[in-house]
């Protein structure tokens, strides 16, 4: 049940937000499967929930969320409404921008569908493409090799291991291995898989007893591309079956191309013998990418989605946006998503406006040396009196306001707060913390004078 036009954007623009705000499992397990339709006047949006036990659990959970993002995005309300999808709806999920994996659901928490559908057989997403993908130093050598290995799997770089931070395209580039191979080697067996997928099938293989078609299926591959190795961790059978199918396809010379958070060495709670395999053919970081390349990447997306993001706006935002490209990618549509409701032309005074949630939070990451100032100016006392050993009351007692509100707003711990003023000892800060949170409580002028104080240093 896909929407369109604007209707499509206003739900992935919610989508998008509900991935900056929910952990990765949540979002996963209960928002990505999720599809929308949006009345053409945008007034209405219906959520297609997949059963009834999901739809009591959004409805609970996020409805109200939902909603009240739509309408922060457009402007004005939207009534949200939950219905059951119907059998023979189209899969279409969370957009293919903010899709960490595969178009198809993932059983994360053993509560979803089956995720082995036939018309997903090789769980490619076409749109993942070398074609699509930006590059740059962060991922150059990364992407260089997985090129290599599209076109000629099963020779060098086997296997091939790729590891970063979330949202860096480790994802994108497998499946750009995979698209490559298959629009070169129609014929190629070719399969994508998440990791926690895998252990959901070799689950079902155990309880069904169908291991020899679990084999049959893994052990033919000419090309295995296995997302997030990293959730192997502790699963004890579903590390011996990788195992065994590592040793398989590499023995009749198929590829496999992995990804992880973490570089082999660093992965926790896998063994030994595996993490030395994957050790054991060419391991590849990418990086978070450098602001030219944030710009490109802007521009390029910008220009899929048949818009026109001009230079100064991309700088803005890339300058704005930094941790990952998923991020990036949710900046963009917010800003599309607004410049097409509002009609208005795309500008870095409309990117600022679009994205105000967004640059509020950043503005947000309060540094200690920004609060020692903030409160010396208040008080009229110098800043370096904060990490001077004086000790009359007009400046210990700032000195602990300025404690107490390092502790509140930054996320530094107490030995390090300490630090920060002049080597003191963590049970000074901690004691100024009680001190003035107690004194809070009960001193109107006080509660007072840290609420300015707060709200000066939130901006
Ligand atoms: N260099 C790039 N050029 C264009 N798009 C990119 C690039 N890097 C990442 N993306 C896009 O950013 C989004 C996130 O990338 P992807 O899902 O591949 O990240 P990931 O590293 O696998 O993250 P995770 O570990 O969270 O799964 C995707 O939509 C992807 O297409």
């Amino acid at each position: 049940m896909p929407t369109d036009g604007a209707g499509d954007s206003l739900w992935q623009a919610c989508v998008d937000q509900l991935a900056q705000e929910l952990s990765e499992q949540q979002f996963n397990t209960w928002i990505k499967p999720l599809t929308a339709q949006v009345t053409d006047d945008l007034s209405r949006m219906t959520v297609f929930v997949a059963n009834r036990f999901k739809l009591d659990w959004i409805r609970a959970q996020y409805a109200s969320k939902i909603s009240a993002m739509a309408e922060k995005i457009y402007g004005q309300s939207v009534h949200v409404e939950l219905a059951l999808a119907p059998r023979e709806a189209p899969v279409r999920s969370a957009p293919v921008a903010v899709m960490a994996e595969t178009d198809v659901p993932r059983d994360v928490a053993g509560l979803g569908e089956d995720a082995a559908s036939a018309a997903f057989k090789n769980r490619l997403n076409s749109g993942l493409t070398f074609d699509t993908l930006v590059e740059g130093t962060a991922n150059r050598m990364a992407r260089a090799a997985a090129m290599h290995v599209s076109g000629m799997p099963g020779h060098l770089y086997n296997p091939l291991f790729i590891y970063g931070g979330v949202g860096l395209g480790k994802t994108h580039l497998m499946h750009a291995v995979g698209n490559r191979l298959l629009a070169d080697r129609p014929d190629s067996k070719v399969l994508y898989i998440h990791a926690e997928q895998f252990v959901s099938d070799v689950v079902k293989a155990y309880q069904r007893k169908t291991f020899d078609e679990f084999k049959e299926r893994y052990h033919s591959l000419d090309l295995l591309l296995i997302d997030d190795v990293q959730f192997f961790a502790n699963k004890d059978r579903t590390q011996e079956e990788f195992f065994n199918a590592f040793e398989a396809l590499l023995a009749k010379k198929s590829h496999i191309v992995m990804t992880s958070d973490t570089y082999p060495k660093g992965l926790a709670d896998i063994h030994e013998r595996l993490v030395s395999r994957f050790d054991s053919g060419l391991t590849v970081a990418i990086e978070p990418p450098e602001l030219e390349m944030r710009v490109a990447i802007l521009i390029n997306k910008a220009r899929a989605e048949s818009a026109e993001m001009p230079e100064e706006v991309a700088f803005f935002v890339a300058k704005n946006v930094r941790s990952n490209v998923r991020e990036l990618e949710g900046a963009l549509r917010k800003i599309l998503a607004y410049s097409r409701f509002n009609q208005k032309e795309i500008s870095i005074a409309l990117a600022r406006e679009a994205l105000r949630d967004l640059l509020s939070i950043q503005n947000r990451q309060i540094s200690v040396e920004n609060i020692q100032k903030t409160v010396a100016d208040y008080y009229k006392i110098k800043v370096a009196d904060m990490y001077s050993k004086k000790r009359p009351a007009s400046i210990a007692r700032p000195r602990q306001i300025a404690m107490y509100l390092a502790k509140e707003l930054t996320q530094k711990s107490l030995p390090e707060i300490g630090e920060l003023f002049g080597g003191r000892d963590h049970t000074t800060v901690l004691h100024a913390v009680r001190k003035i949170s107690g004194e809070r409580q009960q001193l109107t002028e006080l509660n007072q004078q840290l609420h300015v104080l707060e709200q000066t240093l939130k901006g």
